[in-house]
């Protein structure tokens, strides 16, 4: 076998002698090939200590050449130079992002055998620090969305394998015993593995494996989750092996500890709903605290602040679970989930709801009452660091009897955009057709849906991030679908558009569809992700669209009656979006309005009661904003606020 020639000077000068001869004579010969094979101009020049410069093909062809050369200009000239050092420069380079891809490999492997050992209650036998526990984290959320990817294009296509081998079903045992359980249990672990693993087809399933694979991966996906939960809340780490990172760039994020429990989904969902909302649970808190789904009033019980006469708010004395606590909430930029994990600190907490609609007062609902009373005492009257330094509001909350419920709950609802009087905020009516709209429902319902706890939704141009309330500039999806090009052009003919006509170059379109009876809670766009105009086209059903404007203030303890007689710290108007209407918010009614669509199935509109249709489904279209904002409303503005 030949050996591999090593990269050195010959010490010896007869053998380095014969070697120049011989390799000069085989660069001639390459040269000539090259030349004859190719039609390309080429020459040498070789100095050496054993005869005058030799030069290929002769001193005309090198000077013929080399005059060639020499009328490009500069830049071009040393374009595809290289010297030796540049050479094994480029070598390194090429080499170090092999080791950095074999790296990544390694790191993946390792990461789904940790994955599946966890499962296996081996977890013991690994070391590993915060950072392999967030790397698991994401791995896991990767390997789930590629089972998703997988199942939903199989379901989507109707799919669903004919031959051998025999169907995962264990037959329908009118008793399902624990030995059976097991069997099915590992014969759907198998069937997720291997759907990653591209070996679906191997399998033989119907309508109900799938079914059974959903919750077989929700339940996985459970247990991975408050075993790693567990683990980081313990600070755990174990000692042998050795640990599991090897040193890649660029970590992936901390995603563990924002992981909050998963929630009952409501309406019924087909299958690759389901498992988008398995990816959602894990990730996203989008929308899951809303307060106002009337499905929610009914089952959970109602709280409210405690009036002067209330035996239980003489702080200190009460039973309560309940405690109203005023001066945060979403209006202040405060979630619902940040105030339940400042809460947490005291005991468990076991929800935390909107007292009113003022956007400021929240019920926080613990699981005993000596949680509520620590709480009550620890945090009452003072500023709370972890909820932007606010000073909190707290006492005991009352049960609101039944009858009261509804009170100021109706906001009579306007047909037209003038009646409101919100500037910057317009309704046109019959924007598209009956044909046009039936085109775009078609269009996008041969596209796949994402599925959010009550909604779905398509993105497009950009991905809108639900934690964040953001997109990511840098991660550009491609143009808009053509479907929405008609739209697009019509948009540009808007009356009442006096903005800046770059502000026009739409590039993001959020397709959500509701089912009757869902709708969205009231938020402003970040005014960091989006420029000034929002346009919102509905289809398919009406849906009533509320909008808030907060004006913020505090609780004070002789407000009470002025609060219930509806005189709130906030002004509230309501605007129908029928079917086909195209609405624009810019300016004050983009950047200082909360827009919202009450959770209900039946609208009450003038003297009419409408009811949603099965559907309703809106394109969302809006400019990516690529610099900060500078709207006049800074308290609005997440921009100004960071500033
Ligand atoms: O469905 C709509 O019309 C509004 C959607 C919306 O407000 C949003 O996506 O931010
Ligand atoms: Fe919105």
């Amino acid at each position: 076998m030949k050996s591999k020639l090593k990269l050195s000077l010959i010490a010896d000068n007869n053998i380095r002698r014969t070697t120049f001869k011989k390799r000069k004579g085989g660069i001639t010969k390459k040269l000539h090939d090259l030349t004859t094979l190719c039609d390309v101009k080429a020459c040498a020049v070789i100095y050496s200590p054993y005869e005058n410069p030799a030069v290929w093909p002769s001193t005309e062809g090198v000077q013929e050449v080399v005059s060639k050369f020499m009328e490009m200009p500069v830049t071009e000239q040393s374009k595809l130079m290289v010297n030796h050092e540049t050479f094994l420069q480029g070598r390194i380079t090429k080499e170090t992002k092999k080791l950095e891809r074999l790296r990544l490999e390694n790191r993946e492997s390792q990461l789904t055998q940790f994955m599946f050992d966890c499962v296996k209650g081996k977890m013991s036998e690994y070391q590993y620090d915060a950072r392999d526990l967030h790397d698991l984290s994401s791995h896991i959320d990767q390997y789930i969305n590629q089972l998703n990817a997988r199942i939903e294009l199989f379901t989507e296509n109707g799919e669903s394998s004919s031959s051998y081998p025999p169907p995962l079903a264990v037959a329908d045992l009118p008793v399902v015993t624990d030995q059976a359980a097991s069997i099915r249990e590992s014969q759907l672990t198998q069937f997720m593995f291997d759907c990653v693993g591209g070996k679906m087809s191997e399998h033989q399933y119907d309508a109900r494996d799938l079914l059974d694979l959903s919750s077989h991966i929700d339940h996985y996906i459970n247990k991975l989750n408050s075993k790693i939960k567990l683990l980081t809340k313990n600070g755990e780490c174990s000692s042998f092996p050795p640990p599991l990172h090897t040193s890649v760039a660029g970590a992936a994020p901390l995603a563990v500890a924002a992981r909050m429990p998963w929630k009952e989904a409501k309406y019924e969902k087909p299958l690759k709903l389901q498992l988008g909302i398995a990816i959602s649970k894990l990730g996203s808190k989008e929308e899951e605290s809303s307060p106002s789904s009337w499905e929610n009033e009914k089952k959970k019980p109602r709280f409210v602040r405690p009036t002067q006469s209330s035996p239980s708010s003489n702080s200190g004395e009460s039973n309560s679970s309940n405690l109203y606590v005023a001066n945060c909430g979403p209006a202040v930029g405060l979630s619902h989930d940040a105030i339940a994990a400042v809460f947490a600190a005291f005991g468990e907490v076991s929800g935390v709801y909107a007292a009113d609609e003022s956007g400021v007062r929240v019920i926080v609902s613990f699981a005993d009452p000596c949680s509520a009373k620590s709480a009550l005492e620890a945090l009452n009257g003072r500023p709370c660091p972890d909820l932007k330094g606010r000073s909190l509001h707290i006492r005991y909350s009352v049960l609101q009897l039944p009858s009261e419920m509804q009170v100021n709950d109706c906001v009579p609802v306007s047909l037209v955009d003038s009646e409101l009087n919100i500037p910057g905020l317009f309704l046109l009516p019959d924007f598209v057709s009956v044909e046009e709209e039936q085109q775009l429902l078609a269009a996008v319902d041969t596209r796949p849906w994402i599925g959010l706890a009550k909604r779905r939704v398509q993105h497009y141009g950009y991905e809108f991030c639900y934690v964040t309330r953001n997109v990511d500039t840098k991660k550009r999806l491609g143009e808009l679908p053509s479907f929405v090009s008609p739209i697009l052009e019509r948009i540009s003919l808007f009356p009442n558009l006096d903005n800046d006509p770059s502000c026009l170059n739409l590039d993001q379109l959020t397709v959500n569809e509701y089912p009757s009876g869902v709708g969205l809670s009231p938020h402003i766009d970040t005014h960091s992700a989006f420029e000034d105009c929002i346009f919102s086209l509905s289809l398919a059903g009406p849906c009533i669209m509320e909008f808030r404007r907060y004006s913020v203030s505090t609780w004070k303890a002789s407000s009470a009656d002025a609060e219930k007689s509806g005189d709130s710290s906030c002004i509230k108007k309501a605007l129908y979006l029928p079917p086909r209407s195209m609405l624009l918010l810019s300016g004050e009614a983009r950047y200082a309005w909360n827009h919202y669509i009450p959770h209900h199935k039946i609208d009450k509109v003038k003297d009419k009661v409408i009811r949603r249709s099965s559907r309703r489904v809106s394109f969302t279209i809006r400019k990516v904003r690529n610099h900060p904002c500078k709207c006049k409303y800074p308290q609005y503005c997440d921009s100004q606020q960071q500033m």
